[in-house]
């Protein structure tokens, strides 16, 4: 049942990716799936020296004798990078192999099955899209399912009490656990950045969180699709596993598209829009986006935390007030935020600019 009160987001409904490349004689993409609005030949740089993204150990940030200089690497990756990856995170390789192994199955049930799971005229929660908007909108190649983790009473029962037990029962340990590692982060980054304990515990104490599995198959002309068109997070935090070690995922930086290479077991963790309004853009969602590949399909599962619906967020009072800081963003709810975001379609950091108060970042989001 639909908790009183909450208002639903939708996206359009939308052919599934998955379904196209099972068609006998599939050869060629649809006009729709055709990205000429995307420049896709932007410069990698993988030469350089600096282009590997930051990682942090989480023994070390929760150990009395390396936290410290462990914090600092926490604090500068989210200032240069606004992404990192997290090491020995505490989640059993065997879980996440068993995960990889069931995403798959998921995604390869039947097709009168997962109707029984796709996204309803109005909503947007199960298999299908986000951020489609309009009929004649370019599609991105991939398929996606959504679903709300917490706080529990949010939970759409018609989807979750159709996952296969199995399946569910997965869900749930991995995202109680992903929770345990997002709160820990929360914690650490309001220490080292001197938000008050309790300002960083309102805010994601009761924390929403919801989970995205992306799939994308392979495609035979790679380069003229996009798997997930260049976007930040709107979230707090997101969690990310590169589910099956396929490349794919790329962020911005100075410019330049650089890949997330697939460390074994590590979790992908990025600073979302959310964030960088609480710490009044001292840490940074950055732009990222995923290729595909002509011969392997890619997947990923993405956990999303962020304040509850009903919070209001903008930059941390104690923060502001300690450093004396001019506030760069408004405030407004949770909830009001992401109305503003699922109305439009994905677009770089564009939907940052409705909360700032700098007349001079409008238009000029910097990466
Ligand atoms: O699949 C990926 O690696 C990235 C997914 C992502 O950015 C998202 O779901 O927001
Ligand atoms: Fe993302």
């Amino acid at each position: 049942m639909e908790p009183k009160g909450e208002t639903q987001w939708s996206s359009l409904l939308v052919p599934s990716v998955l379904e196209i490349v099972k068609e006998k004689n599939f050869t060629t993409v649809p006009p729709r799936y055709l990205r000429s609005d995307q420049d896709k030949t932007e410069t990698l740089d993988d030469s350089c020296l600096n282009s590997e993204i930051p990682v942090i150990d989480m023994q070390s940030l929760c150990s009395v004798s390396a936290m410290d200089t462990e914090l600092k690497k926490l604090d500068l990756a989210c200032q240069d990078w606004g992404f990192f990856q997290l090491v020995n995170h505490g989640i059993e390789s065997s879980f996440l192999e068993n995960l990889e192994r069931e995403v798959q199955d998921f995604f390869n049930l039947p097709m009168e099955e997962k109707k029984k799971l796709w996204q309803r005229s109005g909503e947007f929660e199960g298999f299908g899209q986000v951020n489609i908007v309009s009929e004649d909108q370019k599609l991105d190649w991939g398929d996606m399912f959504i679903l709300t983790t917490e706080p529990i009473q949010s939970r759409k029962s018609h989807l979750f009490s159709k996952l296969p037990p199995y399946f569910r029962e997965t869900v749930e340990r991995y995202s109680s656990e992903v929770k345990s590692i997002a709160k820990i982060l929360f914690a650490k980054m309001a220490s080292v950045l001197e938000v008050k304990p309790e300002e960083m515990e309102d805010l994601f104490g009761d924390v929403w969180q919801s989970i995205k599995i992306n799939y994308y198959p392979p495609c035979p002309q790679p380069d003229q699709v996009i798997g997930l068109t260049p976007h930040s997070d709107a979230a707090g935090l997101t969690i990310l596993l590169q589910v099956n070690q396929v490349e794919g995922l790329q962020i911005k930086k100075d410019n330049k598209w650089v890949v997330v290479k697939p460390l074994q077991n590590a979790l992908v963790v990025n600073v979302g829009e959310i964030l960088e309004i609480i710490t009044n853009g001292r840490y940074r969602s950055i732009e990222h986006r995923v290729m595909v590949n002509s011969d392997k399909e890619r997947l990923s599962v993405a956990m999303f935390h962020s304040p509850g619906k009903e919070i209001v967020i903008g930059p941390a009072k104690s923060l502001v007030d300690k450093h004396q800081q001019e506030r760069l963003f408004k405030s407004m709810s949770t909830q009001e935020f992401f109305d503003a975001f699922f109305a439009q379609k994905l677009n770089g950091k564009s939907h940052l600019d409705l909360m700032t108060l700098d007349p001079h970042r409008k238009n000029h989001v910097s990466n």
